[in-house]
């Protein structure tokens, strides 16, 4: 793989294997300064270990894991590095400000307190307890901690669970300055809305290697479904033997018929059933492609 002016990180043919089972098969993976990379795959696809590699957790049976030029064991291109890992154990008897002054020591120029603070949303959580927060509040502090020593690069996993509409939307304000401000980052995220709204580049693994590459507009395209959604009495099982009908689900009074001809679609479900209301019509999103995509791949694997 070509190394790049802006790269920060790079996996070159990684292989982890954990027994018999292989989490990483030959990955090629490389981050970008200034650039938001989403991490997506269905639950053990390897991203978790592709991360665990980068930031020298764990060592690779194979290939070569590059952080900042440099081995990802060396504490020089460790202190470049921020992370929320899924699971954080802190010491639970701190309070929230202790445990992010702790966290700047062990940086060369950390941000000040209130700056972490205020970027996090956590200004009014400082004096309390970490153990006695809820899982979002404790989620926003563990972003604090991440940011608190100017990284350059920065591992978010799946920083939004637990978090309400109202912080989950100020993480991402953040996460969008820290980018703006040359930050590399990536994210790993169940909430696909999560990738659409803050990716500049989209990587979707299975199995360990990757299965797509590219921006979610590219990968959205690669699915040319529409979504058509009403309320109908129209039987589903009729409406699926329609031509050009990709699949119906019922949900209650609604139907929802995914179609790569939405116009012709349209006119026969409007002869069909004039009495049609509350009609939508979208085109496909993340969710869908990635979907078709990871379908895909294991139809294709099982065939082999
Ligand atoms: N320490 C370990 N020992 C044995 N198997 C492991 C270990 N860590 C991961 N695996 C396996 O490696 C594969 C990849 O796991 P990984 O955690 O990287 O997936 P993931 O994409 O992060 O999944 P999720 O979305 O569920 O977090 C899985 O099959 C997992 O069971």
């Amino acid at each position: 793989m070509k190394q790049h002016a802006t790269a920060v990180a790079s996996l070159v043919g990684a292989v982890k294997n954990y027994g018999s089972l292989t989490a990483l098969d030959g990955l090629d993976l490389m981050l970008h300064r200034g650039e938001l990379l989403a991490l997506l795959g269905p639950n053990g696809a390897g991203k978790s270990t592709a991360i665990g590699l980068l930031l020298g957790l764990i060592r690779a049976d194979a290939g070569r894991v590059e952080l900042f030029g440099e081995e990802p064991q060396s504490l020089r291109a460790r202190r470049r590095v921020g992370v929320m890992l899924q699971s954080a154990s802190l010491p639970q008897t701190l309070r929230v400000g202790e445990l992010l002054r702790l966290t700047m020591s062990y940086y060369p120029s950390p941000r000040t307190l209130d700056d972490c603070a205020n970027l996090a949303g956590i200004t009014d959580l400082l004096l309390r307890p970490y153990a006695k927060l809820s899982g979002g509040q404790q989620r926003r502090v563990q972003f604090a901690m991440a940011l608190c020593g100017r990284p350059e690069l920065l591992f978010l996993d799946e920083p939004t669970v637990g978090m309400d509409i109202e912080a989950r939307q100020r993480l991402w304000t953040a996460i969008r300055g820290l980018v703006a401000e040359g930050c590399a980052v990536v994210l790993t995220t169940h909430y696909l809305e999560e990738a659409e709204a803050l990716a500049q580049r989209v990587v979707v693994l299975a199995k360990g290697r990757v299965i797509s590459e590219g921006s979610v507009d590219a990968l959205r395209s690669r699915v040319s479904l529409t979504r058509i959604r009403c309320i109908t009495d129209l039987d589903e099982v009729a409406v699926a033997r329609w031509a050009n009908v990709a699949s119906v689900e019922r949900e209650q009074r609604y139907l929802q018929i995914c179609t790569d001809a939405p116009e012709n679609l349209l006119r026969r479900l409007l002869d069909a059933d004039p009495a049609v209301t509350e009609l939508e019509v979208r085109r496909a999103g993340l969710a869908e492609a990635f979907t078709e995509l990871t379908r895909e791949t294991t139809t294709t694997q099982e065939a082999a």
